[in-house]
């Protein structure tokens, strides 16, 4: 579980780089006025986190980040005893903390998480806006600017494993996708640090590659694979081995689909 700013919680010091797709920077800064929790969908590496740290800049608030994975409950949220000494003290989990001081609280991949934890996530996604933690007695009242915000892969989840419906429809969604050929391509500049003609060429692989998923890959290569490659290049890495190392052994072991990322690569970068 990692709290993305030191402690105390504070706003993202600095603007955080997001080149935005459509209307959407407008759309979550009106959510967050009126205070509706916002579902972010789309694939792996396509640019939500990101997306959730430069709003947390931009609205001014502090954010808390957790990773969301199977073994993650309720109680992990919400906080526990912890014994020091002689004494028990209570110690806030990142869900609390987030409440007590109004962040945006991201909850990444929130369909991993156990199902208990939906069960505290309803009252503060409502006008409710309060949390009952039974431990202790106390209910948290959210402070102003506390946003609960989730992210969700539909391409991940499978029917057992989905949001429910009483869960989705109360977030607003916004629904992302990689970045058109353009904005991919200045995102690489910026982020990976790699010439114009060099960021093209690895959009360009990447609108090959994609289609794979339909032939067996397993995602398709998201903006975070360009970036990792872009910067391996930039770095002095050979392109090729770059894209090998960075985009097509990251996507998969078979190797069928490994022969044939490797020769899009070879055609891109002869
Ligand atoms: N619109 C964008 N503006 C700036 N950088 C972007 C953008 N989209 C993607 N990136 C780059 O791609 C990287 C991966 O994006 P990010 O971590 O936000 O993906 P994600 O959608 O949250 O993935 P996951 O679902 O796996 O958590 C970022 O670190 C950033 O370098």
């Amino acid at each position: 579980m990692e709290l993305t700013s030191a402690d105390p919680l504070l706003p993202p010091a600095q603007e955080p780089f997001y080149l935005p797709h459509a209307d959407e920077v407008d759309v979550f800064t009106e959510c967050h006025r009126n205070r509706l929790p916002v579902m972010l969908k789309g694939p792996t590496g396509c640019g939500k986190t990101r997306f959730v740290e430069h709003m947390a800049w931009r609205l001014g608030r502090p954010l808390v980040t957790v990773a969301c994975h199977e073994d993650l409950t309720a109680n992990d949220l919400l906080g526990r005893y912890l014994i020091l000494g002689d004494e028990t003290v209570w110690q806030d989990g990142p869900l609390t903390r987030a409440l007590r001081v109004g962040a945006i609280l991201y909850l990444d991949e929130v369909v991993e998480a156990r199902q208990d934890t939906t069960v505290v996530i309803h009252p503060l996604s409502d006008h409710r806006r309060t949390l009952s933690l039974e431990k202790t007695g106390e209910t948290v009242v959210a402070a102003p600017g506390f946003q609960l915000v989730i992210s969700y892969n539909p391409a991940y989840q499978q029917a057992l494993k989905d949001l429910k419906p009483s869960t989705r429809q109360r977030f607003a969604s916004l629904t992302f996708d990689f970045p058109d050929r353009e904005r991919e391509a200045a995102i690489l500049m910026s982020e990976g640090g790699v010439a114009r003609d060099c960021a093209v060429t690895l959009v360009e692989l990447a609108a090959r590659m994609r289609p794979l998923r339909e032939r067996g890959l397993p995602e398709a290569p998201g903006t975070r694979t360009l970036v990792a490659a872009a910067r391996l290049i930039a770095s002095g890495i050979p392109q090729r081995r770059a894209c090998e190392v960075a985009i097509a052994d990251a996507l998969t072991d078979d190797p069928l689909l490994l022969g044939t990322l490797g020769d899009l690569i070879a055609g891109s970068f002869p």
